[in-house]
């Protein structure tokens, strides 16, 4: 077994396990009934019922689940998975010429590290709106907010094409699910319809090569989506890995052809007022297969304050967060990846009001607002 680089090796505690155990009971969502011609979301009937209990269970009991009949077009997935093959292939200096850096946000990355430990991946990012338009930076007093283009590789020449229609069709996708996730929490289907305008959502190819040390490094190291929800498509080698709620073991998400995966970020965590959880998960790697993975991270505007809903709060459960800023939030973590930090990225529960309260050793008495 080959070693590799000291800035992919994870600590001991959280290196992955080669046994793997298989994630029995990640719920699988068949969301036939949204297609269903006498049905709707705005109208629900009993199936759209049933469904909308299934899926408020599965965010509280899981914070992940499988979708199949999602309705996105699988010739819309193949292309951009063909896509992302063929643009991986090249050599490094190919991909290079739309590489990410701190002035372009979006492009082409392979240095990426979570929590201070490098992945072991290349990516290539694009916003889902071009121009999106992002804070410069993350000092709360500077105002100036910048256009972000995407970068487009000239090979492979169908590239963009592929990627524009993909990413046009999951968002649908994403706005259903947003929209059951409102009912399910006993709210109007469109209350977060209005966030996603101007939206900051972008969508990101992954590729994993093999590696020689799989014992020793990760796919991507342990880590909470800070979006709203996440719709992934994975590849049939498998990889993902999510820390079950109900024992803290890591299991495995057994590869299902077509399906997507979807997680509660963050953000649906807060806004939930923690009804809904985000869930840790990690990538593994394996010594003889490359894999791909697709997700799409569903994100608000820049200019959204995250909070929980006023709906969702009341004397009995006040809220258990501070108003954040999204796009501030976003730049932070977006500065962060161009270095390796000797501190904690910027977390939720650094808005929490215990977490003040604890910091300021009682003498604040909360404030329920
Ligand atoms: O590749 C995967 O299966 C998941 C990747 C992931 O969790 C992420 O990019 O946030
Ligand atoms: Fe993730």
């Amino acid at each position: 077994m080959g070693e590799v680089d000291e800035a992919f090796v994870q600590a001991l505690e959280h290196r992955p396990k080669l046994s793997v155990t298989e994630a029995e009971g990640i719920p699988l969502i068949d969301l036939s009934a949204l297609s269903a011609t006498n049905t709707s979301i705005k109208n629900p009937d009993s199936t759209i019922r049933d469904l909308v209990v299934e899926i408020g269970n599965a965010c509280k009991n899981w914070g992940f689940f499988q979708v199949i009949n999602h309705g996105v077009p699988t010739d819309k997935r193949r292309s951009i998975e063909n896509m992302a093959r063929k643009f991986f292939e090249q050599p490094l200096e190919e991909k290079r010429k739309v590489r990410r850096d701190e002035k372009k946000v979006v492009g082409y990355y392979d240095t990426e590290h979570t929590k201070n430990v490098r992945d072991w991946k290349e990516v290539f990012d694009f916003v889902v709106e071009s121009p999106c338009l992002m804070p410069t930076s993350p000092d709360p007093e500077d105002k100036e907010i910048a256009e972000t283009y995407n970068q487009w590789p000239d090979y492979p020449p169908e590239f963009r094409e592929a990627c524009e229609e993909y990413a046009k069709e999951v968002e649908k996708l994403a706005y259903k699910l947003m929209e059951l996730i409102a009912l399910s929490l006993g709210l109007p289907p469109d209350s977060f319809n209005g966030f996603f305008k101007d939206q900051t959502t972008f969508v990101r190819l992954n590729h994993y090569p093999p590696c020689p040390a799989p014992h020793l490094a990760l796919g991507v190291g342990r880590h909470k989506d800070a979006g709203a929800l996440t719709v992934l498509a994975q590849d049939d080698v498998g990889g993902l890995e999510v820390k079950r709620k109900s024992d803290g073991e890591w299991v495995r998400v057994k590869p299902t052809p077509d399906a997507y995966i979807i997680n509660v970020g963050d953000i649906i965590q807060v806004w939930s007022n923690d009804a809904y959880e985000s869930v840790e998960h990690r990538v593994m790697v394996n010594s003889e297969k490359e894999r791909f993975s697709i997700p799409f991270f569903f994100f608000p505007s820049h200019y959204t304050m995250v909070k929980p809903l006023d709906e969702l709060t009341n004397e009995q459960n006040p809220a258990k967060y501070r108003a954040y800023s999204w796009g501030k939030f976003l730049t932070t973590r977006k500065g962060s990846n161009f270095k390796k930090l000797e501190v904690e990225n910027v977390q939720i529960y650094h808005f929490r009001v215990q977490e003040l309260a604890d910091k300021l050793d009682g003498a604040l008495s909360i404030n329920n607002k």
